[in-house]
């Protein structure tokens, strides 16, 4: 089981805002900075998550997820090629993976994450990507070869787009820009919370 909903947030300042609303899994997805303001927002963000009963993932820092005790990454690949993975699965963490085509799915499932990502879904403007937007048909597609686990789509989402996403068989949706960038950040957030699949 997963969450219907899943928050990307670029510094830890975001979770004050976010938690106290009920946001039950985020992600902690920082680049660009200093390794020591990694550690303390990744530290903040354990705290922060604990009290609210929300389910923290660290993105790309799994060395610094393992010493900070977090109990959920997520890698994509060129990170898994880096990874330590038998220290990561004997320290017990979830791992979540992203995968744009069938041989990234493959490798992935190999791995028996707790979830797989496919995306982008649609165009995102986050970051620049190689892959063509996927669209609900590859969702579909993901979902029959995915099986039981969990199936998060990500890239170029909304709340708008969100009902044909979920129809067509993505477990979570994954957003940064949708609350991100929203004028109001909270009343977005809300209304991804209150969506009923
Ligand atoms: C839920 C989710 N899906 C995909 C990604 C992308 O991971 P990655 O390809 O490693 O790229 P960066 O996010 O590290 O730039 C993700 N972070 N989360
Ligand atoms: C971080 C990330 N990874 C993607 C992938 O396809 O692996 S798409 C993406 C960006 C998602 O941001 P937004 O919701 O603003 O489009
Ligand atoms: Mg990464």
């Amino acid at each position: 089981m997963i969450e219907p909903f899943y928050q990307i947030v670029d510094d830890v300042k975001w979770l004050p805002r976010f938690l106290p609303l009920g946001l039950k899994l985020v992600q902690l997805r920082i680049k660009d900075k200093e390794q020591d303001d990694v550690r303390a927002q990744i530290r903040q963000a354990r705290e922060l998550c604990r009290e609210y009963k929300t389910q923290l993932v660290v993105n790309d820092y799994w060395q610094l997820a393992l010493e900070l005790g977090c109990d959920f990454i997520h890698l994509g690949q060129e990170d898994l090629d880096q990874a330590d993975l038998p220290k990561i699965r004997q320290a017990g963490l979830k791992l979540g993976i992203s995968t744009h085509d069938e041989a990234e799915l493959d490798r992935a499932l190999a791995l028996s994450p707790d979830y797989i990502a496919l995306g982008p879904v649609y165009p995102t403007i986050l970051k620049q990507m190689s892959w063509a937007p996927q669209g609900a048909e590859n969702v579909r597609r993901w979902k029959a070869r995915v099986g039981k686990v969990p199936l998060v789509a990500i890239g170029g989402l909304s709340v708008e787009r969100a009902p044909d996403i979920y129809k067509a068989g993505a477990d979570c949706l994954c957003v940064v820009t949708d609350v991100l960038y929203h004028p109001n950040p909270e009343e977005r957030l809300q209304q991804w919370l209150e969506i009923v699949i």
